[in-house]
This record gives C-alpha cells, structure tokens and sequence, in this order.
C-alpha cells in the first residue's frame, strides 16, 4: 500500500520551484528540457518534432543575445540577431524535409515549407519582435505542422491541416495569424481575426499562446496588437458599449458566445481576414455545425482565409472543407487516422465493472499509476462515482465535468498544472486540445465511442516530443466499442494481440448505435463496494463533513464575541 500513501500525500514534487501556482511547463523548464535531450536521445530525426537537443543549445544564445542587449531600444534588438542561411530553397530540399515528417501536401501550386523559423525572415519579411518572441519562448525550431502551415497561411491560402495531438497545431495557425495582422496593421483596424475552438478551456490555453507573441508588439508606434479571448465578461461589456468592437484586432471564442454578441450587434465579422477553427472535425459535428454556420454567414469579407486545424479529419470534414474553401490546400503529417507516436498504447480487459476499479488499484500499487495521470470516463455520473471511489481510497484527485462552475474548472486545472494536483478524472470536457505538457498517463476509464474520440483523449499525454503512455480499459461490454480502438492502435504501429483482433465485427446497428452516443448495454454503477458498507461510508463521511460545519460555525461565533467584545 506504500504507492497508495505517497498518491495521497498530495505532495508537491515541485514546491520549491517559484515557478508553481503559475502555467508551470512540466516538461520544457530549462533543465528539465536538458533532460529531455538526454533522455530523447533514442528518437529518430522523424520522430523528434521538437528537436530537443538543439533547442536547449539555441535557447542558450538566445539568452546570451538577450543578455548583450539588455536595456537596447527595439531597433537595437533586431540587428542583433544573426541567422543561418534557409535551409529550404529548391524542391528536392522540399521534398527530402517532407518524407523525413511523412507530411503528404495536396492542392495547387503549393509553397516550399520553411526549415528553420529563420526562413521566415529571408521569405516573408517576417517582423523580428514576433520571431524574438517565439525564441523567447523556446520555440526555437517550427514544427513540421508549422513548417507547412506557416507559409501557406502567409501566402493568403486555406488550409485544412490534419497532425498528430501535440505537434504544435496552435502555433502553426497563430504565428502567421500574428504576422498577417502586424503586415495590415498599419492601414487597417478592427477585428481582423478569428479563432473559433469548441470549449472554454481551449480558448483560454489559445489566447495564452497568443498573447506569448504578441508581446510588446506594435502595428504602429503607438498601438499596440490587441488580443482578447471573449469571455462573459468581455461580452457584456461588448453588448453595453462599455468597450468599442474595434478595440480588438484579434478574437478567440467558443462558437456560441460569439453568436451571442453577434447576434446581439455587439461584434460585427463583416471585417475578419482570416478565420481559424480549431478541432475543426469537433465545430463541424452535428452538436456545434449550426452555430459554425452563422458564424461562416456572418464573416461576409470575400476576401476571407480560412483554416480548419485537427488531430482527425473525417472524410465528411474533408468534404465540408472542400465545400467552403477555395484553392486550398490539404496538409496532413503522419497517418490520418493513427494517434502521436509518441504514446505507448495499452489495453486492459476487465471482465466486468468490478474489474475496472480492481485495475486502477492494482496500477496504483504495482507502480503503474505514474502521476500526472487523466482518467477520462463517458458521463458526468460515472467521473463523479469514480472521483468518490478513488478519493476514499485517498487519492490525490478532483474531478471536472460540465456541472463544474467555470471557476472550479479553471481552479482545477491550474492546480493539475502546478503539480499540486496529481490525477484529474474528467469526461470529454477536456479530451479535446488542452495542453498538460507533463502526463505521463492516461486512463480510459469507459472506451471512447469513436477512434477520433480516442486519438483525442490519449493525445492528453505524450506532448512535445515527449514519452507518454495510455491505458484503455474495457470489460465484456466494451467488446465491440474497442474496435475502431485496434484499429488506431495497429495504425499507430502498436502490437495487439491476436486474441484481441478476433473480437467480434461491429454490425452497421452497433456501430449507428455507438455514434449516436448510445451504449449498447446499460453499464453496472462504479463501485467495489457492497451496498451496506457505502451508505455507513456515507453516513461516516456526512457525520465528518456536519461536525466540521459545527466546528466552523462555533468558530466564528466566538470571533464574532471577540469582535463585539472590543467594540
Ligand atoms: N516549435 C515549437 N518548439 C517547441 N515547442 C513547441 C513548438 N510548437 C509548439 N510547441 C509546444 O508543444 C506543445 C503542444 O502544442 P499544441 O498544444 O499546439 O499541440 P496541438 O497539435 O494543437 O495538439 P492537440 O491536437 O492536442 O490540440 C505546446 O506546449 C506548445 O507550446
């Protein structure tokens, strides 16, 4: 049980750090990147996206050039930098880059990608405070989304980019998004651009990336870009006219509150330039598609980009994309329909529910159960049973579901971030884009109902370049839902077993069935427990929680006597 007590310590591996309580990178803090370019030595030039011995040593000089100029004005700043030669100039470079990413570029006249972000300066002009940002950042070498995507974007193309979770999609649409506003920036104002992603969560994580480029950088001497993430807050003071529209250059929302001020004529698109979705596949399913299309409706610039970025594209994604672009080109990095890489992917057959709770805890004590760990389950009622289960056992855990306020949301996940919180149970809410650069774990509790699903959540862990592992658990219910898991999982290049792939075919009712989000069997509640012994668990944990309102409630009765008594 000795893994159980130092689980539920809640121990903070990174308390002295002074960076905790703030975005902590797990994995990318200097030394630890030094780490990574040790302990990344087995990847392959394919596999190692972000390039992790090289970014500690240029990070190095970025720092020594800041170091020099500390204190120089702007202008100074730029010529200090002094860049290597591009490294893409012809199409044989082109094409040795690309089958290094197995990146596969489809559409019209396509542009070279770029090599290095340097190539950015030679080719596009690209301004020197955005690039000193990114290497600020220790974002020193583009990714191979961001070597495609970059240019296209600059080049004023529309995109539909498919690359694996954690390749650095937000980047790639972000910078040229940066760079194309800084170009107009000095004839033009107002909203120019739009960054549309499915969840709240999301678009805070997005409006915190951008904000990390668009640092002191002005479109003229005395303006400065303006970025906002369109809060309830911002809303309201949209809606008043407490704030002008023309404030922001750039907005990021989630589809229903911008259709809110929209429709409200508090935000007018008929200016947007360019417009990104992000988990384009999610904003065009059917629970998100209509809101998507008033907001295409409302952006009535002719001359509008537009981008779709994902993880999975489906091929009536495709379709819808062919449907609302044009000339664009189609980019996809690795196979389409395999999850990153980088994660090591596992299947646990349970037998039953029972069985389910009985594996986490044999993880948990056979050392498995590595923290930061996800778990992710299929509804609200089951993340709560689970939270119940594992928090009685002790565990360092909390649990984010839809009926979370936002504020208990964000709490929550800052504190997942911070390393104070060691295992975040959760539903779909967050299978999608947040970024906890440091899991080393991720739990299917419940097997997701679709492959996209599960490309989406394991994508949780195995971030930048980094080792993760995921672990789907599935009892005799699950036998035909784990399907099109096998199928990611061979795609992926993943050993399963033989047994495994005799599991039964999925008939076309089943599979409607299971995208429709119903279950084919009604599943047993979470529990190991017997009835009897949860409601005394129950009753002792009711009995803890009134003595400690009572002790409360005492406590600042006899605060009130002193207050009165020194009055
Ligand atoms: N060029 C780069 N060099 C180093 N790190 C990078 C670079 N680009 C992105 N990153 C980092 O990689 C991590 C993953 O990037 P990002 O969140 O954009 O992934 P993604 O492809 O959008 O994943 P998902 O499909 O899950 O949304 C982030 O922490 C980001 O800061």
């Amino acid at each position: 049980m000795d893994i159980f007590r130092v689980l539920a310590r809640g121990a903070n591996v990174r308390k002295n750090d002074k960076n905790v309580g703030k975005n902590v990178d797990f994995s990318m803090t200097n030394t630890a990147r030094e780490d990574a370019a040790t302990s990344d030595d087995h990847l392959t030039r394919e596999l190692d996206f972000f390039h992790n011995k090289r970014i500690a040593k240029k990070v190095e000089n970025s720092k020594e050039r800041q170091d020099e100029s500390n204190n120089s004005e702007h202008e100074e700043e730029e010529e200090s930098y002094k860049f290597e030669q591009p490294r893409i100039t012809n199409a044989e470079e082109a094409a040795a880059l690309r089958k290094s990413y197995k990146g596969k570029i489809t559409g019209e006249d396509v542009p070279l990608p770029i090599g290095s972000f340097e190539d950015l300066i030679t080719r596009f002009s690209f301004d020197k405070r955005l690039l000193s940002n990114l290497l600020d950042n220790h974002f020193v070498e583009p990714t191979p989304i961001q070597c495609e995507g970059i240019p296209l974007a600059l080049l004023e193309r529309d995109i539909l980019a498919c690359a694996p979770t954690g390749s650095g999609k937000t980047l790639a649409f972000l910078i040229p998004l940066v760079q194309q506003i800084i170009s107009e920036g000095k004839d033009q104002s107002g909203l120019r651009g739009l960054i549309i992603s499915p969840t709240k969560e999301l678009a805070n994580q997005i409006f915190s990336e951008c904000m990390k480029l668009a640092h002191r950088v002005y479109l003229d001497k005395k303006r400065p870009l303006q970025v906002a993430l369109l809060s309830k807050s911002l809303s309201a003071k949209l809606r008043n006219k407490v704030v002008s529209e023309k404030k922001y250059d750039i907005i990021i929302s989630t589809p229903l509150r911008l259709i809110d001020v929209v429709k409200n004529e508090a935000l007018d698109l008929s200016q947007v330039k360019h417009i990104v979705f992000d988990e384009a596949d999610k904003l065009f399913d059917k629970t998100f598609v209509e809101q998507t299309d008033d907001i295409l409706n409302s952006c009535n610039n002719p001359k509008i980009r537009k981008s779709m970025f994902s993880a999975t594209i489906p091929s009536n994604v495709e379709e819808i994309a062919e449907s609302i672009m044009g000339d664009s080109v189609r980019v996809i990095i690795g196979h389409k329909e395999a999850a990153n890489s980088d994660i090591e992917q596992n299947l646990i057959f349970c037998g039953n529910e029972e069985g389910k709770l009985i594996a986490i805890r044999q993880l948990v004590q056979e050392g498995q159960f590595k923290p930061p760990v996800i778990i992710f389950l299929e509804s609200i009622s089951r993340a709560k049973a689970l939270y119940h289960e594992l928090m009685y056992d002790g565990l360092n855990v909390d649990v984010i579901h839809a009926e979370r306020t936002q504020i208990q949301r964000n709490k929550i996940i800052e504190s997942f971030k911070s390393g104070e919180l060691w295992c975040l149970i959760c539903t779909d809410v967050l299978a999608r884009g947040v970024d906890f650069k440091g899991v080393n774990l991720v739990i299917n509790y419940d097997v997701p109902r679709t492959a996209q699903a599960y490309v989406h959540r394991i994508g949780r862990t195995g971030r930048g370049g980094r080792a993760g592992k995921a672990i789907t658990l599935y009892s005799k219910l699950d036998s035909v839902a784990i399907k099109p898991i096998i199928n990611v999982m061979k795609q992926s290049g993943c050993e399963v077993a033989e047994w495994m792939e005799k599991i039964s075919k999925i008939s076309k009712k089943e599979k409607e069935m299971i995208k429709k989000g119903k279950s084919v069997k009604e599943r047993k509640d979470i529990s190991t427990v017997p009835k009897l012994n949860k409601m005394k668990r129950k009753q002792r944990h009711d009995m803890i929680e009134a003595s400690k309102k009572r002790r409360f409630q005492d406590g600042e009765k006899s605060q009130d006597g002193e207050e009165q008594t020194k009055q």
